[in-house]
Parts: C-alpha cells; structure tokens; sequence
C-alpha cells in the first residue's frame, strides 16, 4: 500500500478530519466573541464525501488514527452516523471536542464504535470560563465530561490552554481535578492560530512555566521518553506516577520532525501541517468526478511537499490565513 510519505520520510499516520468550522464557544485564543464568517453549508464535505474520504485513507494510504475535530465537531448533526460508518474501517477512532453536549452524545457515540475522546477544560471557574469563551457554559462541558468516562470513551484526556492573567493561577487545581478522576490532563502552548491574529511570543505560557507552576503542588519526574513516539504531549510522572500530566510545547520544544499528521479541512482541503501555507482540493476532484484512485493521489502529493516544521520563530514566518477552527485543531 503507498503511504503518505514526505520528502523527509515522516509518514502521516494521523489523519484529523474537521466536520465543521462552526463552534459554540468563543475561547479567545481561538476566535473573537462574534464569531467568524462560517464556511456557506454547500461548499462542507457531505458525511457520504467524509466517509469516502476517510475510506481512502485508512484503506489505500496507511492511515491508522481518524480524529474527528472542528471547530465543534458535536455541533454536526450526523457526527454518531460519521462514526458509525467509518469506526469498521480498522483505524482507532477519537474526538476532539469542547464537551458541550457529550452528556447527550457519549453513550450514541461509544455505541457507534468511538474510541476515546480529548476535552478542552481551561478552567474549574464559572467567571473565567465565561471570560475565556464568552459562554456560560462550564456546567456543560463537566457534565459532557462525566459521561464520556462512565461511557468508557478513555482514556479520557483534557486539554488546558494556559493564558497569562486569565487561567494561568489554575494549572494545579485543574491537575489535582483531573488526578481525582482519572483524566490525563494537557497543557498546550497557544500557537498564532487565533482568527484575530493577536498571538505574540511573549504574551504565551510556555512550557518551562506551565511546569514551574505544576512543581508547586506536585513532583514531577521524566516519563519514559520511548513512550511518547510522534505524540505532541511529552509526559510527566505525577508524585511518582502512575498517573501523568503532559505539556504540548508546541512553539518552544516543538515536535515536528516526528509529525506524523495530515488534515482534512471541513470544505475538503488537504493541509500537510497546521501552518501549511498551501491546500490541496479534494472537494473539487470529487464533485468533478475523480476516482478513489485519484483522489490518493492528489493526497499523496499534497503530503510529499509538506515543510520540515512550523517556523514560528523565522523572521520570515508568516500565519496562516485558515484560523485553528477552520483548520481543525
Ligand atoms: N504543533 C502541533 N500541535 C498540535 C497538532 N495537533 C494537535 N496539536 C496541539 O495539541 C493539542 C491537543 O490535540 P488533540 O486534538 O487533543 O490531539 P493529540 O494530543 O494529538 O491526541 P492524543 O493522541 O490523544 O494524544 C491541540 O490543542 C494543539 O494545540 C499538530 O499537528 N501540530
Ligand atoms: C480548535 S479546537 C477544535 C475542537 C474543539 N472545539 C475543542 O475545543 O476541543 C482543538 C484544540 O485546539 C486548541 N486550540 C485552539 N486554538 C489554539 C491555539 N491558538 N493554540 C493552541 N491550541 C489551540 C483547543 O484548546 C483545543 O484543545
Ligand atoms: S478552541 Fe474549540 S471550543 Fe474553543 S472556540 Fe475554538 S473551536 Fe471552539
Ligand atoms: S506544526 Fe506542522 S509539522 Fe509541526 S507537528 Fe504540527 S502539523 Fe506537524
């Protein structure tokens, strides 16, 4: 079978499929608190062109892992039929997601063959969160959290974007909330990704301090590095272990050169990075009546060029026009 292969050998396994740029939270790293001018409905890959999409990719390029993502990826309606129809594939099928909703959806979703689910949780405190995401929404996001533990979508792991003089006072008792219940917790450096463009280097938590202010409440160790093979999240022993805590340095100890991701936008562009600067249209090819054939090889190409790393840090680096919620994160 050929694979998704670039011009560095780094095969893309990982396939991140956005179902939609839509969103019912505002997080401000993400979009601004009016939202964005969302995709018109015809241009969004219908479920059929998703599960066609997917089909070609787990059955004719290699890939292993099928993350459904957004923007909100709950708030499409034929998320549960999506699932379905691709979990017999053979790849491991997870989700990224807000939680807004998962106390109705997780039991449907574990049903129709769901592996596991990754929750964005950045804060335990109602004011902040609507501060951070424009919503009243906390209860929600627990309550959609809860459910997808006791629907045995697990392990159940939790993303934090830490913000300075927002959450930033957090990072040990939303540790301790996610030891007491089992959640392998992540914090994430925010990448300039945001629709408003306002991301600067210095305004960031980076990775050095988001463990400073874990190592006041805890004792942190190395976990074993072999564990970690292509994940963006590199782990640490918590009070000895077993359980962890894992921080996504994304900009200041990037893990790219063992990136083994590929992203299917929710217009159906193929991106080779999240900051790649060009996309290829499989949307196009298939309505134009490209065979599945084809349409691999357009994704081969489109993986063959992808660029060694992000470049945040050249002077000539340049953020994408696509914001994180279009993109799919
Ligand atoms: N630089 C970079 N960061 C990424 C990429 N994918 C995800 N991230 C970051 O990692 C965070 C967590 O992503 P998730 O969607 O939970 O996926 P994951 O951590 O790869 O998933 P697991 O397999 O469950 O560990 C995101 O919020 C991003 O900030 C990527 O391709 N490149
Ligand atoms: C874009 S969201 C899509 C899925 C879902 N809406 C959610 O929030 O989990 C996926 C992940 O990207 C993260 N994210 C969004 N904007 C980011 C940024 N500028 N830098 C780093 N991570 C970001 C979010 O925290 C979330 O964990
Ligand atoms: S990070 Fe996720 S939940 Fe927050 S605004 Fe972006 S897409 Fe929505
Ligand atoms: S920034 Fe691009 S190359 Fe680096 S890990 Fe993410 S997708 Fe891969």
């Amino acid at each position: 079978m050929p694979v998704l292969v670039d011009s560095f050998g780094r095969v893309a396994t990982d396939l991140r499929v956005s179902l939609t740029d839509r969103c019912n939270l505002r997080c401000t790293y993400c979009m601004p608190p009016e939202g964005l001018d969302w995709l018109p409905k015809p241009e969004l890959l219908t479920a059929d062109e998703i599960v066609r999409l997917v089909r070609i990719g787990v059955a004719r390029l290699g890939v292993t892992e099928v993350r459904y993502t957004g923007g909100e990826p709950l708030l499409r309606r034929e998320l549960p039929e999506i699932v379905a129809r691709t979990s017999s594939l053979g790849a491991e099928i997870s989700l990224t997601t807000n939680g807004i909703g998962l106390a109705r959806l997780a039991g449907p979703l574990a049903e129709a063959g769901l592996h596991r689910v990754n929750v964005s949780l950045d804060t335990l405190d109602r004011d902040v969160f609507v501060k951070l995401s424009h919503r009243d929404r906390l209860k929600d996001v627990l309550a959609g959290l809860a459910a997808a533990d006791a629907a045995g979508l697990t392990p159940v792991k939790v993303n934090t974007v830490l913000m300075r003089g927002i959450n930033d006072h957090e990072a040990v008792p939303l540790l301790r909330f996610c030891l007491d219940r089992g959640y392998e917790l992540r914090f994430i450096e925010q990448m300039p990704l945001d629709a408003q463009h306002g991301w600067t280097r210095a305004g960031m938590i980076t990775a050095d301090e988001m463990l400073a202010a874990l190592r006041t409440g805890f004792e942190l160790t190395d976990a074993d590095p072999a564990e970690r093979g292509s994940a963006p999240a590199e782990l640490f022993l918590v009070d000895g272990g077993p359980a962890k805590v894992g921080v996504i340095g994304s900009v200041t100890r990037p893990f790219c050169g063992a990136c083994d991701r590929v992203r299917l936008t929710a217009d159906g562009q193929v991106r080779n990075c999240l900051f790649a600067t060009e996309e290829s249209d499989l949307r196009a090819a298939m309505r134009g009546g490209a065979s599945d054939g084809e349409l691999a090889d357009r994704w081969l190409a489109a993986v063959r060029i992808k660029k060694a790393g992000h470049g945040i840090d050249d002077p000539s680096f340049l953020q994408p026009a696509r914001p994180m919620s279009a993109i799919g994160g």
